[in-house]
């Protein structure tokens, strides 16, 4: 029998004025993927690791105000074999600055209706672009 593991997390879509997307790469990554994280035992809730994620990962200020739950929607992982992502994913607004930190290595801004020949993981690939085109 074949042990499928779980990784439970919050992800985000951010957009700008445009509607493009902003998307992360983990440092050592070829894939790119929505910003976000794992819970740790001390956030109050889905939106609280989310601003911290997010904070962490960018230096943005996320707003609570506003966040709307797009679902909870589940994929192979993008960097750990034999793992399946489980993401509650919020579209959210923030403020900038947007700029690669801790273990993020670049970002980039994403047209989900057009994604052209970017490498991006499956969970943003087929269940979070598509309906954002
Ligand atoms: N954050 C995020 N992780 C994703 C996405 N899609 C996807 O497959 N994953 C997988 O889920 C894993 C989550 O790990 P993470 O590194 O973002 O979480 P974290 O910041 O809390 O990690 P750490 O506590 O291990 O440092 C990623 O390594 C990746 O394999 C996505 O869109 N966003």
């Amino acid at each position: 029998m074949t042990i499928v593991k779980s990784i439970h997390i919050v992800a985000a879509v951010i957009r700008d004025e445009r509607g493009r997307v902003l998307m992360v790469r983990k440092r050592g990554a070829t894939v790119w993927q929505q910003p976000g994280g794992k819970r740790d035992a001390d956030d109050a809730d889905d939106l609280h690791t989310l601003a911290r994620e997010l904070h962490e990962e960018l230096g943005c200020a996320m707003q609570r105000e506003g966040a709307r739950w797009l679902g909870r929607f589940s994929a192979p992982a993008a960097n750990e074999p034999g793992h399946v992502v489980e993401a509650e994913v919020y579209e959210v607004a923030a403020e900038g600055p947007f700029e690669p930190r801790a273990e993020i290595e670049a970002v980039c801004w994403v047209d989900p209706a057009a994604p052209g020949e970017l490498l991006i993981a499956r969970l943003s690939r087929e269940e979070i672009l598509p309906r954002l085109a």
